[in-house]
């Protein structure tokens, strides 16, 4: 262990001392670099010059103005929109193009580190966004549409990306009318659909059925957002491209994994939504599953969605289904601090007043497998809680036969290595080891080895919305779920949920802005571990 964490010390210095060569070489490690990706979509077709049309179909809703249509934006900012684009806003409201423009401009924003032109930038690109206005189950609306579409084509290759910004019950109707109306004539036609994905394995079955009648799966893009997250992005090239990692990387070294999120504000304003699906299928069932599919997948064979995704499934079907002992749920109440009062899930006028939603849950997680056999997944999501955070931590085993065992105590989370991903905010990624205290004694103390994004990295970390975006357009599947993923997601999550809702099992309450229900701490000491987000030197 001193060798590694040795290693491990020397391999951040190196890393530090490199920085300006890095800025230099920027992008000579990416898979595929964007100025690879702009020249995949502009190739020609036949000699064709080709074009992309984005529709976002229900453009006037929160998450398009919030992420996709600035999303879209920085994109073109940073260059990797074809040359050759246009962007289509589709929803029932009434609205001209310049009311479009309008309500977009008001979302977007320029990059800290990218503020050059950027007014003349946002009116050259906003002159590319236009509207139509329809219903998401008339063929009719779609045919006007695709008749708008092949306008701005104008006899180039046409590729298609819809993006499906609409409630659950009307994805399969705007499926039908965008595939069956307003496919692409010649070119790719792609569908990219926002979770929730069904709310238990029969209706998450049923979706995908209903949307194999119009669509092959490689034209249906699964967005899981957190899988475009920076830090969950690189926990395959932590654990792939560093010989340090890989080795520790099982049962043997590591005594539990802890997956981590948490919201300092409630549910206010969409829990109409929130109360028909609760965090554990919000969260749990997909970001957080997602990023334990990645961390715990063996080596894939390339770096091929394909094989990605292979290994993704294999380890999502050897966990074990959770079990209702394994579980603990909670809703907030209100809360009053200071001459500020914050009120509790169901004083939101969209939910019922008797509502047993969990807005908080804890699970531990297991995956019976030859790596992780016996070792605890502990996941912990909650809304309205003290902070706003998502990480992962690794907690190894302790150091055998520890010479310094005197030193260092009995207490087994100060002895042991912990290991921190912080996907957000201020991502970094950190590692507390034991240390000596510079003396002439012997005095050892708790230090981080500390990788902080924003001192290593100059540049803003982009959003999670604009690589997936990016990836559709280019048709890379990596970061998308597949439907056996989903498959296998559900049926971890599907008996217990079930459960829940049949017994109708009482939430633990706690306070607006507490660290959430103490229940999340007993069933994380019977498996002998102590939640890492509550030590003294986390
Ligand atoms: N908002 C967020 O932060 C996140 C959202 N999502 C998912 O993204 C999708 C879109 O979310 P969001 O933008 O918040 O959704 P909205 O509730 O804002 O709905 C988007 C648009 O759909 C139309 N619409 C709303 N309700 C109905 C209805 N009952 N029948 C027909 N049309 C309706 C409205 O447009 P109009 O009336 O003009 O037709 C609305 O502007 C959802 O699937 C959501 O689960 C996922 C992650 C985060
Ligand atoms: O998918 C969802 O994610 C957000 C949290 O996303 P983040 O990128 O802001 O961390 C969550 O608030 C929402 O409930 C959920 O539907």
């Amino acid at each position: 262990m001193h060798k590694f964490v040795g290693a491990l010390a020397s391999a951040i210095s190196a890393v530090e001392k490199e920085a300006p060569v890095r800025k230099l070489k920027e992008g000579a490690f990416s898979v595929t670099p964007p100025e690879e990706q702009k020249r995949a979509i502009d190739s020609n077709i036949d000699g064709k010059k080709s074009t992309v049309t984005i529709t976002v179909v229900g453009a006037s809703g929160d998450l398009a103005k919030k992420k996709i249509f600035p999303a879209l934006f920085a994109l073109y900012y940073e260059d990797c929109l074809p040359e050759h684009f246009t962007i289509f806003g589709y929803a029932r409201s009434k609205m001209t193009d310049s009311e479009l423009r309008n309500m977009v401009s008001k979302t977007l924003t320029c990059r800290i580190d990218k503020r050059e032109n950027c007014s003349e930038k946002m009116e050259e690109f906003l002159k590319r966004c236009f509207y139509h206005s329809g219903q998401y189950d008339s063929q009719e609306n779609f045919v006007e549409l695709d008749k708008k579409l092949r306008e701005h084509e104008a006899g180039r290759v046409s590729n298609r990306l819809f993006y499906l910004s609409i409630p659950p019950n009307i994805f399969v109707d705007a499926v039908r009318c965008a595939s069956v109306s307003a496919s692409a004539a010649s070119g790719w036609t792609r569908i990219i659909v926002e979770k929730p994905f069904g709310r238990d394995s029969e209706s998450s079955a049923a979706l995908t059925k209903s949307l194999k009648q119009y669509l092959t799966e490689d034209q249906i893009f699964r967005i899981d957002h957190y899988l475009g997250k920076e830090l969950v992005e690189n926990l395959s090239v932590l654990r792939f491209s560093n010989l340090i990692f890989e080795p520790l990387w099982s049962r043997q070294y590591i005594r539990n994994v802890q997956l981590i999120f948490s919201e300092d504000f409630g549910t206010e304003g969409r829990g109409g939504y929130f109360d028909h699906y609760g965090i554990i299928r919000d969260i749990m069932q997909n970001h957080l599953l997602q990023i334990v599919a990645l961390f715990a997948m063996e080596t894939p064979v390339s770096l091929d969605a394909e094989d990605i995704r292979n290994e993704k499934v294999k380890v999502l079907r050897s966990m074990r289904t959770l079990r209702i002992d394994d579980v603990v749920i909670g809703q907030y109440k209100s809360h009053t601090k200071g001459n500020v009062s914050y009120p509790g899930y169901t004083d939101d006028k969209t939910v019922p007043k008797d509502s047993l939603t969990p807005t908080f849950a804890a699970a531990a997680l297991f995956i019976n497998n030859a790596r992780w056999d016996g070792v605890p997944f502990l996941m912990k999501a909650g809304k309205a809680l003290h902070n706003r955070r998502a990480e992962i931590r690794v907690q190894f085993r302790h150091v055998p036969g520890n010479l310094y065992n005197r030193s260092i105590g009995t207490d087994l989370d100060m002895a042991t290595n912990e290991f921190v991903i912080r996907v957000q905010p201020d991502e970094a990624i950190y590692l507390k080891i034991n240390n000596k205290v510079p003396g002439l004694g012997m005095r050892l103390d708790r230090s981080h080895l500390n990788l902080l994004y924003k001192a290593r990295y100059l540049k803003e970390i982009p959003d999670a919305y604009e690589r997936l975006l990016l990836d559709a357009i280019e048709g890379e599947r990596r970061l998308f779920i597949r439907s056996d993923e989903l498959d296998a997601a559900w049926s971890i999550f599907t008996p217990v949920l079930k459960e829940i809702e049949e017994k109708k099992i009482v939430p633990e309450y706690y306070p607006y802005g507490s660290r959430g229900p103490v229940g999340a701490h007993y069933l994380a000491a019977r498996y002998d571990v102590k939640w890492g987000d509550l030590g003294l030197d986390e």
